[in-house]
């Protein structure tokens, strides 16, 4: 299937749909209802219905879906049988937490190197992941096309500068930072301050009912 025909909000659920998935899969559960799924990872279970029918799976009533056919496509739209090595520049408090959290373990995404401007964490490894001074970027970052910013906000350009010239390609901005890059280059923002913010304007304006 066209990858390019996947709707950007449906592509940005895979990774989720993919980790529950393949749990199941280790679990040795075969199949599995949209409606298990809608409770497993919060998304109501007519979008599901609708994102997996653009990957052509189309869910049998009283039956559901195949776990194996849809982690199969998963695998290969979201690269999973290629290694992405990522690298993340500032090993500071949520840096570390990063480095620490192995939350990457279930897919082909890896963090490889990490980078900090304080030479008394550089030659030091984190969970074993070796920091390398900033300064060596341009001789370590080597085919890494995917980068981790945890920096201060005030060296998010800079750095964004620097790899975006290293042909970096992707960038996680965890600063508060509104950093400019080429349109090649994509950027996604995650401002923790705001998705609090959002989570309590929704709470007080538009409140759930218990069922
Ligand atoms: N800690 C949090 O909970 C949190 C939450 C949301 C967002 N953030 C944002 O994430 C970023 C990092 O936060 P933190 O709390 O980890 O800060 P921190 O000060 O603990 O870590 C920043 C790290 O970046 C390094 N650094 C500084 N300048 C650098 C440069 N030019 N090149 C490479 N490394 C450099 C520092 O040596 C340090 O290790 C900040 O922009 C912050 O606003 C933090």
């Amino acid at each position: 299937m066209d990858q390019n025909k996947i709707p950007q909000a449906t592509a940005k659920r895979l990774p989720l749909y993919y980790r529950f998935l393949n749990n199941l899969n280790q679990q040795g559960k075969r199949r599995v209802s949209s409606k298990e799924l809608s409770e497993a990872v919060k998304v109501d279970s007519a979008t599901i219905r609708r994102d997996f029918s653009y990957f052509g799976a189309l869910g049998k009533k009283g039956y559901g879906y195949n776990v194996e056919y849809l982690l199969g496509f998963f695998r290969s739209t979201l690269d999973q049988h290629e290694v992405t090595e990522v690298a993340l520049i500032g090993a500071g408090n949520l840096g570390t937490a990063f480095l620490k959290y192995s939350f990457l373990k279930n897919n082909n995404i890896r963090i490889t190197k990490a980078f900090d401007a304080d030479s008394s964490k550089v030659g030091k490894d984190i969970d074993g992941v070796p920091i390398f001074h900033v300064s060596d970027l341009e001789e370590e970052l080597e085919n890494i096309r995917v980068v981790i910013l945890t920096v201060p906000a005030s060296e998010a350009e800079e750095i964004a500068e620097k790899l975006v010239n290293l042909g970096v390609n992707g960038i996680l901005n965890f600063t508060p930072a509104r950093i400019t890059v080429p349109s090649h280059v994509r950027v996604h923002h995650i401002d923790l301050a705001v998705e609090l913010q959002s989570l309590v304007y929704f709470l007080k304006h538009y409140p759930l009912e218990k069922e």
